[in-house]
């Protein structure tokens, strides 16, 4: 049994899950011996989920109900996946071409529970999802508070040791005394190094950990919004999410030294007030004034903040975009048009930090008087106060100096404090706008997970229009059998593709169903769903990788030999192999690299290896030659199964031979549904002749 095996088997079992594993987190596992206490495969699967910080897994010893798979198993020496039963005696077994798992009781099954953040599910605000990742640390806060409290305490000794040093050493002469109060002050000194830094360093070493986890839940959950749910600007949103490195700075920079130091404020005043009496007037007067000041300063810069965040998160989102679309920039000469708008948004940046700016330079100048004030307000009254007698001058230097503590760094910092989280807030706002922002179904919620998701797919009263749009897509009923073939045409803009995005459960209707195999598709769990319906999109995009990552995708362990095999099939082989690097080639981040055509085959043998029941093609031969569209018409006639339905949109009208049944849309409505003969005839203006193969007559009209 090896660490492989096991670390394979479990990211099969997330991506059963439709959950993606961060990347290099079976690191640890391959570095840690599982077997320490003994190889029972309970104990090495609950010692691997201790390891990554999961909850224990449910582990069964009984026959497993269909409801309970996926389960991780180890038969005999490999651990595999099971993802269901496929008869009375045997399971089903995650992979392909696996042989199927005879069922044996002695057999022991278990369910991993992943945790919350890595299953996208939403959280009620940015904040709680930035606690959330703290408060797991708590071990550690508890740490750096102790460290804080003795740091602090340590810091006291220094007061004590001038006042000694004025009250009796220097009017004694006692030098021996000087010399056991140095040493003992050096030894509280190097103790307060030690723990200062050792507090940065737990603190920072932790917040790279929350860093990471928030991190990720934030990609994840941005990835699971429902695409027809994302707002239009992309990069204003990933500016938006950018936003949490501003929220993780103000939580995790000097200014958690400042908050955990802000109670010792309290302390230093009881101490001052111990060594001076009335003297204590002089912070307990000023630290509310200055904690006062920083509220009304963070209420002034509110609005401020909140605007230069928008402002600058739609800089960045145009920045994005001319660079995305230079060439068609450049090709339209538009460069000025888009460097005015640039100018402008600068502008507004500008506009809108510069009060802010403004305040904080104005509130540091403020504090800085407020310090100094404090200072000789206190020294002042200091002065009477030993004049009187009531207190020696040795303690007037220990007050001088524990109140610059409380006034120094604590109200120094403050200000900047007050800006920082100024913009974290604004950030906050913005993130919680893209939590809001509705969800796929994840594999975390209450969804079904049928076995068989064969049937018809059947719309009903399908309503769906983009934001802003005065109308859409309306579709009364469409039904589609299972192995049937099917063509959508219409004109440009009359609602193919958001037909197509529909059906594939990408997009959600506004009103209406669609049922799959008798089932609501809105309840079917989404890693079900996409394994079952196979999406080619009318731009095929590619990301930053290799092409061999770019076709394996989300389809777990693909050999070469079968990329290879498909890419003949396709015609990707061309591309594959008269390029030196082969399947090693590198796509260029934003997917650029490819010819237009190279990215369809790209899909397409993506596709054909992923082999759904259900197959949506957005103009699949668009961007191909006629040799090239051949192979691909071929390769799915060897590809679909007799059960295996294929719907494409396509504006080609030489491909409606390769189907029995057309679609004609006009300005989101179903104008022609039948036969493929009589809605060409119907176009061309012929009467239509009743074929006696015909699968349903022409179900809807409108000249
Ligand atoms: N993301 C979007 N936001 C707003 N409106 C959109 C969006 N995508 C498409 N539309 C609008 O919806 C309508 C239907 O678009 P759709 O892409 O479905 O048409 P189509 O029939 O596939 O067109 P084509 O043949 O050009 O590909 C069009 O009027 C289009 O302007």
């Amino acid at each position: 049994m090896t660490h492989n095996s096991l670390t394979d088997a479990v990211e099969y079992y997330a991506h059963l899950r439709g959950i993606s594993l961060p990347p290099g987190w079976s690191k640890d596992v391959e570095d840690a011996d599982l077997h320490i206490d003994g190889s029972a495969p309970e104990k090495i699967v609950r010692r691997l989920c201790s390891l990554l910080g999961w909850d224990a897994p449910a582990v069964l010893h009984d026959r497993p109900r269909p409801d309970q798979f996926p389960l991780l198993v180890l038969a005999g020496d490999e651990w595999k996946v099971v993802e269901q039963w496929e008869n009375e005696e045997a399971m089903r077994v995650a992979g392909l071409d696996q042989p199927l798992l005879p069922y044996d009781p002695a057999l022991i099954f278990h369910a991993l529970s992943f945790p919350e953040i890595m299953s996208g599910a939403s959280a009620p605000t940015a904040l709680s999802v930035f606690w959330r990742a703290i408060m797991k640390r708590k071990h550690v806060l508890i740490m750096a508070a102790l460290a804080t409290v003795f740091a602090n305490i340590i810091a006291l000794a220094t007061s004590l040791y001038s006042m000694q040093l004025y009250d009796r050493v220097i009017p004694l002469g006692s030098f021996s005394t000087l010399w056991v109060l140095t040493a003992g002050v050096a030894v509280a000194l190097a103790i307060d190094f030690v723990l200062r830094s050792l507090r940065s360093l737990m603190i920072e070493r932790e917040a790279a950990d929350i860093d990471a986890e928030v991190a990720e839940f934030f990609f994840a959950h941005s990835q699971s919004v429902r695409l027809d749910a994302r707002p239009p600007g992309i990069g204003t949103m990933a500016a938006q999410l950018r936003g949490m490195e501003q929220v993780r700075n103000v939580m995790s920079s000097a200014s958690l030294f400042l908050i955990a130091d802000l109670p010792f404020a309290l302390f230093f005043i009881v101490v001052i007030a111990l060594l001076g009496g009335v003297v204590a007037i002089v912070p307990i007067i000023s630290l509310p004034i200055a904690l006062l000041l920083a509220f009304i300063l963070g209420r002034m810069i509110q609005q401020g903040t909140n605007r230069a965040q928008v402002s600058g998160n739609r800089k960045n989102g145009m920045l994005v975009e001319s660079l995305d679309a230079a060439e068609s920039i450049k090709a339209s000469r538009g460069g000025w048009f888009m460097l005015a708008r640039w100018n402008r948004l600068v502008r507004e940046v500008h506009h809108y930090e510069d009060p802010v700016k403004r305040v904080s330079a104005v509130a540091g100048t403020i504090f800085g008087t407020l310090q100094q004030v404090g200072y000789v307000a206190m020294m002042a009254v200091g002065a009477f106060e030993v004049g009187e007698g009531k207190m020696t001058s040795g303690a007037l230097l220990a007050c001088s100096i524990i109140g610059g503590r409380i006034n120094g760094p604590l109200i120094a910092m403050l200000p900047n404090l007050m800006v920082q989280w100024g913009y974290a807030r604004s950030s906050l706002r913005a993130l919680d706008g893209i939590l809001q922002l509705p969800l796929e179904r994840t594999s975390g919620q209450a969804s079904l997970r049928p076995e068989n998701l064969g049937g018809a797919m059947e719309a009903r009263n399908i309503g769906f229009a983009y934001a802003g749009a005065r109308s859409g897509l309306a579709v009364d009923r469409l039904v589609i059998a299972p192995g049937e073939r099917v063509a959508i045409i219409g004109g440009v803009g009359s609602g193919k593709t958001t037909l197509l995005r529909i059906l594939a459960g990408l997009f959600h209707p506004q009103s209406g169903t669609i049922r799959l195999g008798g089932l609501d598709m809105t309840q079917i769990a989404e890693d079900v769903l996409r394994r079952h319906i196979g999406y080619l999109p009318q731009d095929f995009q590619l990301v930053h990788g290799s092409l061999r990552d770019n076709i394996v995708m989300g389809l777990g362990n693909v050999s070469d030999d079968a990329v290879m095999a498909v890419a003949q099939k396709t015609g990707l082989i061309g591309l594959i192999s008269g390029h030196p690097s082969g399947l090693d080639l590198t796509i260029q981040e934003g997917g650029r690299g490819l010819s237009g055509g190279q990215r369809t085959l790209v899909g397409l043998t993506r596709l054909l290896l992923a082999s759904p029941r259900l197959w949506l093609l957005d103009e699949p031969t668009a961007n191909l030659d006629q040799n090239a569209e051949n192979a691909i018409l071929r390769a799915l006639d060897e590809a679909l199964s007799p059960e295996d339905t294929l719907i494409f949109v396509t504006h080609k009208l030489q491909l409606l031979g390769q189907v029995k049944r057309v679609i004609l849309l006009g300005e989101g409505r179903v104008l022609l549904d039948g036969p493929t003969a009589e809605v060409i005839a119907r176009l061309q203006g012929r009467p239509a002749s009743s074929s006696r193969n015909a699968p349903s007559p022409i179900a809807a009209v409108k000249p």
